[in-house]
């Protein structure tokens, strides 16, 4: 891997891909500055040597116009806060106003570009756009991990503009890492737990992981599509009728491949899609209609507490229950405490993909497991074995 630590960026004008695609809030200030803080480690890397960084990021969709609540500099006061140097900011991320504040940057100084999205041309992968970026830098460091299944300008494209000055930075390669670890190298067994709504959007990832794994648990509203597949009755659960054909076929193949499949035997049912519902608990396959399950029962989370304490490398993408209610949340925070426990034993985990970092953070599990990944779409990419464009922009 082409990483940081083989460089030395003395004089150099590093040109930094970070994802500072972070949430505000109705003042614009940044509520979650996670990754800003995830990218620090690289920033001060380049300072510490003796070089220059210069940002550039995306923040929201602006669809290539100047959107003056997406422009970055509400997180330029942020950004010199984490990284504990004072950011300069420039409005524009190409031409001469860019060049020019590229320029004059001594070494031990930041500069944060305006938004790339406000050109329609990032998006698009456009060649003479990135030639106008990679003007900016003497090398060219990605370190935008949430990004880099995006085949943009600035995540991409660049890359080429700099041949033999090009190199991951310290966060794209702990990610890398740590999907490396539950993929390949990872001691056994590894278990993947999978929740969320539907199979449909964690079919690939379910299909590309029965190669990697020893267990798997499938958690959450995925559930009821194998139940009723194996002739269960779901009562009015989520489930997806067109699917059922598929999760009896993933049976199958994890029965070829070894793989024990753990799903849930028993569920917290509600008589309504609602905070106050009535609830109980009931056998997965015995759910009567106007009855759903909407979260793991004791049983289950007994079955689950076992598996999760024998693994010694554990990837958990997507909630076991609709955490998002108190009355559902239970089971997601009950597998939150077993991988805490695990990870304690010293198994090595991983959380990440979709929104489960949210599930993560809300109940405090952040600090407990392994890593937890910084993004998303990228890690439910990476999960479903795809080679995301801004790393092999870098090894190419
Ligand atoms: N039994 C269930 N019934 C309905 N929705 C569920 C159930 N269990 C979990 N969910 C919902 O799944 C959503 C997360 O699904 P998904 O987006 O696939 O996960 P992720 O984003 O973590 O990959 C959560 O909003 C949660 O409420
Ligand atoms: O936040 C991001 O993605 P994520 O919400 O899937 O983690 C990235 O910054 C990518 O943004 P995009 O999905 O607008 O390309």
């Amino acid at each position: 891997m082409k990483v940081l630590d083989g460089h030395n960026f003395e004089n150099k004008k590093a040109l930094i891909r970070v994802d500072f695609n972070v949430p505000l809030n109705e003042k614009f200030e940044v509520t979650d500055a996670n990754r800003i803080e995830a990218a620090k480690p690289t920033i001060i890397k380049v300072l510490e040597d003796g070089g220059s960084a210069i940002l550039m990021s995306h923040l929201g969709r602006p669809d290539g116009k100047r959107n003056p609540d997406m422009s970055l500099k509400h997180i330029c006061a942020k950004v010199s806060e984490v990284i504990g140097v004072s950011v300069k900011f420039v409005d524009d991320c190409i031409g001469e106003k860019a060049e020019k504040a590229a320029q004059e940057l001594k070494s031990g100084e930041v500069l944060l570009l305006e938004n790339l999205r406000y050109y329609s041309e990032e998006e698009k992968g456009d060649e003479a756009f990135a030639e106008k970026l990679s003007k900016l830098g003497d090398v060219y460091i990605n370190d935008a991990f949430g990004t880099a299944h995006r085949a943009h300008a600035s995540t991409t494209i660049v890359a080429k503009f700099f041949p033999g000055a090009k190199c991951f930075g310290y966060l794209l390669a702990k990610e890398i890492d740590a999907i490396e670890k539950v993929m390949q190298t990872g001691e056994k067994p590894v278990l993947a737990i999978l929740g969320g709504a539907k199979v449909s959007s964690k079919i690939t990832i379910i299909e590309n992981i029965l190669d990697k794994v020893d267990d798997l648990i499938i958690g959450g509203g995925m559930t009821y599509t194998f139940v009723k597949a194996q002739g269960g009755s779901v009562g009015d659960s989520i489930c997806e009728d067109d699917k059922m054909e598929l999760a009896m076929d993933i049976l199958k193949q994890a029965k070829e491949k070894g793989v024990n499949v753990h799903l849930p035997v028993d569920v917290i049912a509600a008589d309504d899609f609602s905070p106050n519902a009535k609830t109980k608990v009931l056998d997965v396959d015995n759910i009567p209609n106007g009855w759903q399950g909407l979260d793991a029962g004791p049983k289950t989370l007994e079955n689950f507490k076992k598996v999760i304490l024998g693994a010694k490398t554990i990837l958990w993408n997507g909630p076991v229950g609709v955490f998002e209610m108190d009355a559902f949340a239970k089971g997601t925070i009950a597998v939150g405490n077993f991988i805490d426990e695990a990870t304690q034993n010293g198994a090595f985990s991983l959380v990440g993909g979709g929104d489960s970092v949210a599930a993560v953070k809300q109940f405090g599990f952040e600090e407990k497991v392994s890593y937890v990944s910084t993004g998303g779409g990228a890690m439910l990419e990476s999960l479903e074995g795809r080679t995301l464009p801004g790393i092999a922009a870098i090894n190419e």
